[in-house]
């Protein structure tokens, strides 16, 4: 077998081999559709996850992500196409028979089970030996730091705990596939923090095929070794964290993830005319600011520069990030904040610069709709 070090630089892909990318996908969508009344809450509908792959599914409210979350756990059928696991159509399979881990915020830990039963009833539906359950559980719950909470039963747990209970219990029969539905949702900021590294930790360790569904983009750019971003039951992009953040091919995906600015008004186009239908948008963080007078750079010919005034500063820890007027337009500049660095005040001119070759193009309309 050919190792993936001829892969190299996908970390997506480390210890997997060519043989295994060759193999079918763990999960295929062929062009699958759900209507409901007149509406497709997800249309034609095609994807593949390969083993081992963290897929994330984002996207606004109402984009189609839990229906498309829902028709793979079997919870709800397709009304066109088909849905395949390790090659095989699963749309003959009750949602109990396929092979898969959840956690979803609705399917709760069973509140008169202790955590122990709770982790064991898996099992058990499995008949796996009561020796080996114990076992198995006891690791399971030292690997969530829950080795002391066997006894529990799930109200006294807090809500971090439990989340790391239902993970457990998602993992405990060695699934192929886990599937997550909001899974921090209801957890505050650190503790989700806290659980994002269990999350990607556990995934590395267990290898899981895992498609998890979130409208926290942040969580999918932590987790995910690949995003769909989702738009009225379509596909608007699907890529690498890196890739849609750096290169979004739609307004859309551009304004859904992280920041933009868009630059029409600001830069004149190369030749005088722009493509029709699309923008130039750059990332705030790609944006220099300085003092008006700031001497010429020696790579000048790669930049390109804008004058205007400070319109409102906003101090966020290690940020910091300016609203700056220029002409019609605001442009947002994010920096990290150093103990070196020049701070600009409200009414301050200041000249902003960045390099041309970060500006991106982005189509103002895709996926059918206005972007
Ligand atoms: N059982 C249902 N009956 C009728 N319409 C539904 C049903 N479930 C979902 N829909 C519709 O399908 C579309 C997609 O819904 P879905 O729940 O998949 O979106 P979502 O992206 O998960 O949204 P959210 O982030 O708000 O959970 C929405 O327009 C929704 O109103």
């Amino acid at each position: 077998m050919i190792h993936a070090a001829t892969i190299a630089g996908d970390p997506r892909y480390q210890g997997d081999t060519v043989s295994q990318l060759s193999a079918p996908p763990q999960i295929e969508f062929r062009n699958v559709t759900k209507m409901y009344g007149g509406v497709a809450a997800v249309k034609e509908l095609s994807l593949t996850v390969s083993r081992g792959e963290f897929l994330t599914i984002l996207g606004p409210s109402g984009s189609g992500k839990t229906t498309a979350l829902m028709l793979l756990a079997g919870f709800i059928s397709p009304t066109q196409g088909d849905i395949l696991v390790a090659g095989k159509s699963v749309a003959s399979v009750p949602s109990y028979r396929r092979d898969q881990g959840i956690v979803f915020q609705s399917y709760a830990l069973f509140p008169h089970l202790s955590v122990r039963r709770n982790l064991e009833f898996p099992l058990e539906m499995r008949g796996v030996k009561a020796a080996e359950r114990a076992e198995r559980v006891a690791n399971l719950l030292a690997r969530v730091y829950l080795g002391d909470f066997g006894d529990r039963m799930p109200s006294q747990l807090s809500g971090g705990q439990q989340q790391r209970v239902a993970l457990a219990r998602a993992l405990i029969a060695d699934p192929p596939v886990l599937l997550l539905d909001e899974p921090l949702g209801a957890l505050d900021r650190n503790l989700r923090e806290q659980m994002q590294s269990e999350i990607k930790s556990l995934h590395k360790e267990f290898g899981i095929t895992t498609v998890c569904v979130t409208h926290d983009q942040e969580e999918a750019l932590t987790l995910s070794d690949r995003i769909i971003v989702m738009r009225g039951g379509s596909i608007e992009q699907i890529d690498t964290p890196e890739g849609l953040y750096d290169r979004p091919r739609s307004l859309f995906v551009a304004n859904f993830l992280g920041e933009a600015n868009f630059l029409q008004s600001v830069i004149a186009p190369p030749n005088g005319a722009r493509p029709s239908g699309m923008m130039p948008m750059i990332r705030p963080e790609r944006i220099r600011i300085a003092v008006p007078d700031t001497p010429t750079l020696a790579d000048a010919h790669q930049r390109q520069h804008a004058n205007g005034i400070v319109a409102e500063v906003i101090y966020a820890g290690a940020l910091r990030k300016y609203n700056v007027k220029v002409g019609d337009s605001t442009l947002v500049v994010r920096e990290h904040v150093a103990s070196d660095q020049q701070v600009f005040r409200p009414g301050e001119q200041v000249r902003l610069d960045w390099l041309r070759s970060d500006v991106r193009l982005v189509a103002t309309e895709t996926n059918g709709g206005a972007a």
